[in-house]
């Protein structure tokens, strides 16, 4: 897996765990206001219906107290006159006043009125109410000057009723009676009442109330005298289904009122919620991909550039390369690292081959540089049909010289030689070189034997001339050489060299002191 790869899942899991982590935060704050919202909201539409009912319960209040505390009404409750009856609070008085029902009970609970009218000015059929637990209620002495409001069951339907106690103008009198005054909760009524509130609710007159339902945790405080206290619900995605349980003036149940609230500031709010949703995951997204973008650009891209260039490096094995990757950041301080390392393992190459190829007392090139060296002028020779020579150059009595004047002196003398050789060799593609011990070489390209041969005699001359004592000598009292050459002929290289061997051999045989060349081999 890729560090582009990884990179790229770690953004998408940092940032898809930040969002879900917010998201999930968001969804219960927003879900926990808007419960308390719409709860608020709930409370106030509940309230309002029901105070919509109480509103008209007061209305029908008032108007019946009115009626009961008169004068007229009182001698009425006593001596009952038919004809002040119909014209004052009868049939006809009931009209402006939108009363459904008259009732006129005296102290002795003798029915002395009972008028009722339709909304369309009919009479209704309502005999329940002139005897039964509703008529008791009626003509029991209330003992107050406040009537008694609230619901009753009948033939003709649910009806707003208010029980007030007969009295003079100002309250004052026996009790002679009660005036009973109601209206009917029809749909004309209801649909008055809808549109005063603005809310669609519904008059079912079904006693018992559906199952399942659960309780409203605020009371229904508005309603004490029309129902239960306690507002009852279920609820649905979009919906909330409000049940009241209506209770008569016998507190037995008479219908429930129900109102459909739609949930719409939790539809909102589950629609921004989506949105917000949809906008953190793609904001997450983005900026993942974004992020990824810039550090596949200012990272992964030039990682990859540095390693390609590393791997070239190692397969071609060559130091003197350089890493091409430019910047001032971290990664172009790191590809400078790697260059200044680069130089640092050139240099240090180098000096190691140099000093592979180099023998250290005498500064010439070594055995395996001098190898080298002839495997490749031998080729060319072979190649260019040029003269190719070779002299081994052998101190004489060396080991004497070492016994006497010891083995440093030795070296100096090693030394010496090897300075003579060098600078007798005038061309850059001579080659002097330090094969052995005491023993010397010069790769001469280009060099038929005279040409070699005189060189030969010019080393011997030049050593003379340095005059170096070596008193153990068995030949002079002074350091000589004896040197082997010969032209590389249509042989091989061991032949060749073997050739040399056997002419510096022949110069040791001879005598010593002295230069012997094999041109044998040549054409
Ligand atoms: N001082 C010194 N002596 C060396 C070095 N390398 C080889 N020798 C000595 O060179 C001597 C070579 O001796 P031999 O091969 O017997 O030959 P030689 O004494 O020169 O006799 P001929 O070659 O027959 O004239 C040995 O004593 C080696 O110890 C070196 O680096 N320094």
């Amino acid at each position: 897996m890729g560090i582009r790869f990884k990179l790229l899942l770690t953004f998408v899991l940092c940032f898809g765990l930040m969002a879900a982590l917010n998201l999930a935060q968001l969804e219960h704050n927003m879900s926990a206001s808007y419960d308390a919202i719409e709860r608020r909201e709930m409370i106030e539409n509940s309230n309002r219906m029901l105070q919509g009912i109480q509103a008209e319960l007061l209305a029908l209040s008032l108007q019946s107290a009115d009626w009961a505390a008169w004068n007229a009404t009182y001698e009425f409750a006593q001596k009952p006159d038919p004809v002040w009856a119909e014209e004052n609070i009868g049939v006809n008085a009931m009209k402006p006043v939108h009363f459904s029902m008259v009732l006129v009970v005296d102290a002795k609970a003798k029915l002395l009125l009972f008028e009722t009218r339709s909304a369309s000015g009919q009479s209704l059929n309502l005999p329940e109410l002139s005897s039964g637990p509703y008529f008791a209620l009626f003509s029991a002495d209330a003992n107050g000057g406040t009537p008694q409001c609230g619901l009753m069951q009948s033939q003709a339907g649910l009806m707003l009723v208010c029980r007030a106690r007969i009295s003079r103008n100002d309250g004052s009198g026996e009790f002679v009676g009660n005036l009973v005054a109601g209206r009917l909760l029809d749909q004309t009524l209801v649909s008055k009442l809808r549109e005063q509130t603005q809310l669609k609710f519904e008059l079912h007159e079904q006693r018992g109330m559906p199952q399942g339902l659960q309780i409203w945790p605020e009371p229904a405080s508005a309603a004490v005298n029309i129902g239960s206290q306690s507002l009852m619900f279920a609820h649905g995605k979009d919906l909330y289904h409000f049940y009241y349980q209506l209770q008569d003036v016998l507190k037995q149940n008479v219908g429930i009122l129900t109102l459909d609230v739609s949930r719409d500031l939790t539809k909102q709010g589950n629609l921004l919620y989506r949105n917000v949703a949809q906008l953190f995951v793609l904001t997450a997204l983005g900026t993942a991909l974004l992020l990824g973008f810039f550090i596949h650009h200012l990272l992964i891209r030039r990682l990859r550039v540095l390693t390609n260039e590393l791997t070239t490096l190692e397969q071609q094995s060559t130091w003197h390369t350089r890493i091409k990757l430019s910047g001032s950041d971290e990664l172009g301080q790191l590809s400078s690292g790697i260059n200044k390392l680069l130089a640092l393992i050139e240099q240090q190459v180098t000096s190691l081959k140099l000093l592979s190829l180099t023998d250290p007392l005498t500064a010439l090139p070594n055995r395996r540089e001098f190898d080298a060296r002839l495997r490749q002028e031998f080729a060319r020779q072979k190649r260019q049909r040029i003269p190719l020579a070779l002299l081994t150059i052998d101190v004489d009595y060396f080991k004497f010289y070492n016994d006497h004047y010891g083995h440093p002196a030795g070296d100096l003398i090693l030394k010496e030689i090897a300075e003579i050789l060098a600078s007798a060799v005038s061309r850059s593609s001579d080659l002097a070189a330090r094969i052995g011990g005491e023993e010397f070489c010069l790769l001469l390209p280009d060099t038929d034997a005279a040409g070699a041969v005189l060189l030969a005699e010019s080393i011997r001359s030049k050593l003379q001339a340095r005059n170096l004592p070596h008193v153990a000598s068995l030949l002079s009292d002074r350091v000589t050489l004896s040197i082997g050459g010969a032209i590389a002929g249509d042989e091989s290289i061991e032949a060749f060299v073997s050739r040399t061997d056997h002419a510096l051999y022949r110069a040791k045989h001879e005598g010593r002191d002295r230069v012997c060349f094999d041109a044998g081999a040549t054409e």
